[in-house]
This record gives C-alpha cells, sequence and structure tokens, in this order.
C-alpha cells in the first residue's frame, strides 16, 4: 500500500527515478531489503498529509438552529459533537502544491472540502454528496457549495469527476453525484445564480457518461434500450492497490496479457462503482477472483442517471427557463425510467439494511456491513414515496440507523465508515482491502440530515428497545415494497439499493456479450 503513504516528493522526479536506479537497479520487490527501502521513501517523500491545512469550514457555527430543533435532548447533543467533526475534516490545499504540481500526487484544489477520514484525506466524488447533505442539515451553504466547485473544476479540467482528488484516480470516476449535490443545495438556498454557474458543467458531466464505454445497447424480446454501466479506462492495476491487484491476477492464474487486462479493468472498474469490493460484482457470488464489473448493468447507476435527467430537466425549467432543454432531458428521463423492484429480508436486522445477503465472504461491500449513505438513500425512497406504509418504513429504519449509530458512538467516541448492522449495538464494520475507517464525512452528512429531517420525533430511546419492528409488518412491507417504484415527478432519490440482485438474469446482446441483469425489470 506504497500511495498511501507515499504521496509527495521531496527532490526533482528525475532525481528520484536516478537515486532509486542507483539504489535497488533491477532488484525484484520481493528481494529488496525492507531497511533500504524504508530509507529511500524518507529521503524522497515527505509523510502523509503534508500537502493539505486544516481549516474551519466556512461559517462555522456552535449551535445551527436545524440541529438546535432536534427536541430530543441526547440526539440534539450528538448533532452537535458531530456538527464540530466537520472542523477535524475540514481541509485545504497548501498553496506549496501549486508552485510544483508534478511533485504531488494530490490534484489541485482551489476551494476547501470536507475529507472523508482516516486514511482518506482528499475529497471523494460520492462521499460529497452525503457530506453536503449533512453540511446543509449545519447551515454551512457555502462550504457545501465549495465541494461542488471544486468538482467544477475538476469537470472543466478533465471532463469528469475523478474517484478522488490523487493523480492516481484519473482513470475513473464514481457513481454520478454531481447533479443531485448542486440540486440539494438549491433546493436548501433557492440561489438561482449557483444553479446558472453550474448548469455547463452538469451538462458536460452527464455527457461524460453516455462516452468512455458507459452507454450499452441491448435487445431483449426484441426491445432495444439503450443502458449504462461502470467501466474504468485502465487496464493496469490500481496504482494504489498495485499490490493487491497483481496478487488478485495472479491467484486467478492469469498470465496472458489479455486476462491480466481483462481483470484489472473490473477492478478499477468496481472502485468506479464506489462498491470496492462487494460480491455483487463476482461471478461466482464469492470470490475476488472471479470479479467481471462491467458485464453488469447496475440498477443503482441506471438509477442515478434517471435521477440526474430528472433533476436537469426540472432545473432548466425552473431556474434557467429553457422549455427546449428542460424537454430535451424530460425525453431522454422516459426513454430510460423503468419501475425498479425491490424484494427483500434486509429490512430485518436491528442496526439498519446490510448492504448486500451474501455472507461469510470477508468484502467490506457485503453482509453483515451496511453503510450510513445507502440506508439514507433508501430511507429517502421511501420516505418521499406516497404511500404511507413506505413512509412508515422509512421513519423506522431511520430510527434503527440512527440508535445503532449513536450507540456505537457512545462506546467507541467514534463515527464509522461502515457498521456490522447484526446485534442490539451495531459495531464498526470490517472486511475489505483496509481496516475499518473513522471520521467519517458521509456517515456524519446521513445522520445529520436524518436528525434534521425527523427532529420533531426521533428519540435515542434505550438498549433493548423495540427499534427492529416496522410500522407494518416485515411480510407485508416486502409486499408493499414491490409495488414502489421510481415515479416520481419531482427529483427524488430512487428506492434502487434493495434490489440488488441475488438472483440475477442475463441476456445476450446483439454484440454476443453475456450481462449480468442487475437492473430494471
Ligand atoms: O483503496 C481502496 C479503495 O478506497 C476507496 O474506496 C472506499 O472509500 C471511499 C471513500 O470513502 C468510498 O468512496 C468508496 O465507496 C469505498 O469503497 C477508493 O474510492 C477506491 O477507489 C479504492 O479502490
Amino acid at each position: 500500500m506504497i500511495f498511501q503513504c507515499v504521496i509527495h516528493q521531496i527532490q526533482r522526479i528525475d532525481d528520484t527515478i536516478a537515486n532509486f536506479e542507483n539504489a535497488f537497479g533491477d532488484t525484484p520487490p520481493e528481494k529488496m531489503s525492507e531497511e533500504k527501502f524504508k530509507d529511500f521513501l524518507n529521503h524522497h517523500f515527505l509523510s502523509p498529509g503534508h500537502e493539505l491545512l486544516n481549516c474551519t469550514p466556512d461559517g462555522w457555527q456552535d449551535n445551527p438552529e436545524k440541529l438546535m430543533s432536534i427536541v430530543d435532548p441526547e440526539l440534539r447533543e450528538w448533532a452537535l459533537q458531530l456538527n464540530a467533526i466537520w472542523k477535524k475534516l475540514c481541509k485545504e490545499m497548501d498553496q506549496k502544491v501549486s508552485i510544483n504540481p508534478e511533485k504531488y500526487s494530490l490534484l489541485p484544489l482551489k476551494h476547501k472540502f470536507i475529507a472523508p477520514g482516516g486514511r482518506f484525506r482528499e475529497p471523494y466524488y460520492w462521499d460529497a454528496y452525503w457530506i453536503i447533505k449533512g453540511l446543509i442539515a449545519s447551515e454551512l451553504y457555502e462550504a457545501a457549495m465549495q465541494m461542488v466547485y471544486n468538482f467544477a473544476n475538476f469537470i472543466e479540467k478533465y471532463g469528469f469527476v475523478p474517484n478522488g482528488g490523487r493523480v492516481y484516480y484519473l482513470q475513473r470516476s464514481q457513481p454520478p453525484m454531481f447533479i443531485p449535490s448542486v440540486y440539494e443545495i438549491f433546493d436548501a438556498t433557492q440561489n438561482a445564480s449557483f444553479v446558472e454557474e453550474m448548469m455547463p458543467f452538469m451538462v458536460k458531466e452527464f455527457e461524460y457518461w453516455h462516452n468512455s464505454g458507459h452507454q450499452y445497447n441491448i435487445t431483449i424480446n426484441n426491445n432495444n434500450y439503450t443502458v449504462y454501466r461502470y467501466r474504468a479506462q485502465s487496464n493496469t492495476p490500481r496504482p494504489e492497490s498495485y499490490k493487491e491487484d497483481v496478487a488478485t491476477a495472479a491467484s486467478a492464474n492469469f498470465t496472458d496479457k489479455v486476462s491480466k487486462q481483462r481483470i484489472w479493468r473490473d477492478l478499477a472498474t468496481a472502485a468506479e462503482t464506489g462498491q470496492d469490493f462487494s460480491t455483487r460484482w463476482f461471478a461466482d457470488k464469492k470470490t475476488l477472483e472471479t470479479i467481471e464489473t462491467t458485464n453488469v448493468l447496475p440498477v443503482d447507476l441506471n438509477s442515478f442517471l434517471c435521477w440526474n435527467m430528472d433533476i436537469l430537466s426540472y432545473l432548466y425549467d425552473e431556474v434557467i427557463r429553457d422549455d427546449d432543454e428542460s424537454e430535451k432531458y424530460r425525453n431522454i428521463l422516459a426513454k430510460h425510467r423503468r419501475a425498479v423492484h425491490a424484494r427483500s429480508h434486509a429490512f430485518d436486522y436491528p442496526g439498519g439494511v446490510p448492504h448486500s445477503m451474501v455472507r461469510d465472504v470477508d468484502q467490506q461491500w457485503d453482509f453483515p456491513n451496511g453503510w450510513g449513505h445507502i440506508n439514507h438513500m433508501i430511507i429517502e425512497g421511501l420516505r418521499k414515496s406516497e404511500a404511507p406504509a413506505a413512509q412508515d418504513a422509512a421513519f423506522s429504519l431511520a430510527t434503527k440507523w440512527v440508535r445503532g449509530n449513536y450507540r456505537v458512538y457512545k462506546a467507541t467516541k467514534h463515527m464509522w465508515e461502515k457498521y456490522d448492522v447484526v446485534g442490539t449495538i451495531p459495531v464498526p464494520g470490517k472486511g475489505g482491502e483496509y481496516e475499518v475507517q473513522d471520521g467519517f464525512g458521509w456517515t456524519n452528512g446521513a445522520i445529520l440530515d436524518l436528525l434534521v429531517t425527523y427532529a420533531d420525533r426521533i428519540t435515542a430511546g434505550n438498549v433493548g428497545d423495540d427499534t427492529t419492528t416496522p410500522a407494518t409488518s416485515t411480510k407485508t412491507f416486502s409486499q408493499s415494497m414491490t409495488n414502489i417504484t421510481t415515479q416520481t415527478t419531482s427529483p427524488s432519490v430512487a428506492s434502487t439499493v434493495t434490489s440488488s440482485k441475488s438472483t440475477p438474469s442475463t441476456t445476450t446482446t446483439n454484440d454476443g456479450k453475456t450481462f449480468s441483469l442487475n437492473f430494471c425489470e
């Protein structure tokens, strides 16, 4: 995991390379002296975080009105503590980076940002949406806009928003949340000039998903569909996880170039999904070596893009007042919109909804891990539905999620990237390529938004309180879920996540490729 610790050079690049060659020549990595190698690193690179400065988000206040409106005193106090964590996660680029950008892996950033926390010191694309929701709950509107401005600069320079703010993330993106982020800020502030300023970047970001191999045409039952898939631009090991990806190709017994390039693209593509790694992307639903991410047509990406279209149509209509453009996106949406059916027992766990029902696989995006932003997305999809049973279920899940996070916070004094949702008191999640991280930007953002949304009625409860029973019984609820579709008329989060495939169907496309259909029925 060298890249996680070695991120900026002290000397000129040519000198670093020359000194490396002098010191190690052609010695293969496994034969290099560890001590000598560490010594080389210490002399040529600075330790992590040197290129970033701590900061306070603009406009930060101790007691934002929205958080003070949370009726339960315990949860209100907790929300204020989470509000204070923004100051720990706030970062800005040291100006020395702009003088010698080639010495740093950080992509230059003009504005302050909120980092996820732990090993993740740079801005991450899809994390930002939930961080922004939390900043809005904390009334930090300027800070929320700064997150978006940094991404607009990326779109201007690179044509898209990379996975994260590092050079080694430039070959892939993450779930498309730029347009929803602009929408949420507009919804909270009614700042029309912000939307006008961001519109060209929104359009450019939307177009990115129509190129770069993301768009795909399929024929099912003689009907032609244009759908979207994730697809990284690289077919080499991920630079930040080089060792891991080389090892995966070796344990898959791939020796020829084509097979290696295929698996490396699929590994990088899993990082583009934001769910690295999950059995969702494994052909055998068990082992990483069978990964085939580019062969999956994922329900979530297709739903996110439907939502992007809906927002563009709405903002062109409401803010820009351009009927033609609004209609253009409405028509694109009409072609893509599908019913998304969800059927799952994922709601039965006391700590929230796990990311998948696949057990015993040690991947961070599988059972028993539940993620804050995903639970938030499910809650919002249900809450914005017109069905009372779904709205009750939203509150029930919000209560579970909030209480679970709160109990872990009281026990560990930290907010975590993911949680094990099984057990009356959940614990931090585990599994995957790295240790569970604390901080944590999108977890905090999701909680703050839920606390403000349900400020008048959500309570901390006591351990042992029945937080598991939904307002309707699980059976009735599962049945009613199958009838919930993404038929929203104004932008809202689609209820996509619980439909994750446990029994995927497959289809063969015009060019003879077989895809797992993790999409719409
Ligand atoms: O280095 C491993 C992976 O780390 C990141 O992914 C995870 O953390 C991100 C930040 O919170 C999050 O956006 C992502 O969903 C997580 O899986 C990074 O984004 C990956 O590219 C990288 O492979």
